[in-house]
């Protein structure tokens, strides 16, 4: 039985409560249609958009009385978007297996996820979360509350947080007993809730939001995956993306992403990252291969009929 670690991106989720609940039941529907191929499927996903709402409804509670809601740290948002999102996932994910006839437990599992203190990404903020601004809006709000705002690949302003890279999955080893107990497991969801290793074995939360693909691709690695399949909004990864000229990549060899990457073809914020993280997957050890495509093309894309591949 092949295993794969499926990242979902933005378009899975939604991003606010109605298009949540709308969206998991099509999300659903792909990821069942892979279990009833015989795959051994393991779930994470973003968190962007549920963690900046939960971080902006969290900040209103402080302004209104800081005494009666003292300040929740972005690691406590991370980890109720985790949830938030595990559950509404997780019950479309079982309803639509039992409507096939399988009976498969589905559970998520709030994982932590430990990152270097000392990673140069604590002084430079570059992971956007929340909804959309126009330049004025998001140097409004920078003054306002001090958040950091930036630019997002060319769709608008949004805050950004920083993005430390992950080190180790804390629970790893409960993952591991889940699969082995033919449990379809959700886990790193929003990239983990991302703590540092302190005294005594202690682990403590820090500010940040950890990129889920950079997270997925770990995952992959520790639970032996035989393949990374991040599903995003587009069916390929393109070079010169946008532009007249636009071309699709089907099977493309590590070197040759590398060497595209050096070319600037891939917006940082968005495709950049999913084809860094795939090619750490796939060079982690031979045969490992990662696939990026569209959701609703998944099984097409295991299959070898569409997306874009990448192996040594
Ligand atoms: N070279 C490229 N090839 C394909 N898509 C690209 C490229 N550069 C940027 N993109 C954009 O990246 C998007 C995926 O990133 P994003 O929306 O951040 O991911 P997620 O699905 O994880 O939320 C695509 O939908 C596409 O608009
Ligand atoms: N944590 C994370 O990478 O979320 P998005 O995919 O929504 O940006």
């Amino acid at each position: 039985m092949k295993r794969v670690v499926v990242a979902l991106g933005g378009n899975a989720l939604g991003s606010n409560l109605h298009e949540q609940m709308q969206a998991v039941k099509t999300t659903a529907k792909a990821i069942a249609d892979l279990i009833e191929e015989g795959y051994e499927v393991i779930l994470s996903h973003g968190n962007g958009p549920q963690a900046g709402m939960i971080r902006l409804a969290m900040d209103q509670l402080t302004k209104l009385d800081p005494t009666k809601y003292p300040e929740v740290p972005l690691s406590v948002c991370v980890a109720m978007s985790q949830t938030y999102i595990g559950y509404d996932l997780q019950n479309a994910l079982r309803e639509e297996l039992l409507s096939r006839g399988i009976q498969e437990p589905v559970a998520t599992v709030a994982t932590q996820v430990v990152v270097d203190k000392d990673d140069p990404a604590f002084k430079n903020p570059t992971k956007p979360i929340g909804s959309f601004m126009t330049k004025e809006e998001a140097e409004k709000k920078a003054s306002e509350m001090g958040i950091d705002v930036m630019e997002d690949a060319g769709r608008g302003y949004r805050q950004v947080v920083a993005s430390p890279r992950p080190k180790a999955i804390v629970e790893e080893e409960t993952i591991k007993a889940l699969i082995d107990a033919k449990q379809t497991v959700i886990a790193c969801g929003g990239g983990g809730i991302p703590v540092v290793r302190c005294e005594n074995d202690g682990l403590s939360g820090v500010p940040a939001v950890i990129d889920k693909d950079f997270c997925s691709a770990l995952l992959a690695e520790k639970v032996d995956a035989d393949m990374l399949v991040i599903l995003t909004a587009v069916e390929h990864v393109a070079v010169n993306f946008g532009k007249p000229d636009q071309k699709s990549l089907t099977n493309v060899t590590v070197d040759e992403m590398k060497q595209y990457i050096d070319e600037k073809q891939f917006a940082p914020g968005s495709m950049l990252p999913k084809v860094e993280a795939g090619i750490q997957f796939a060079e982690s050890k031979p045969g490992r291969k990662t696939l990026i495509t569209l959701l609703e093309k998944a099984k097409d894309g295991l299959a070898g009929n569409t997306g874009t591949t990448i192996q040594a």
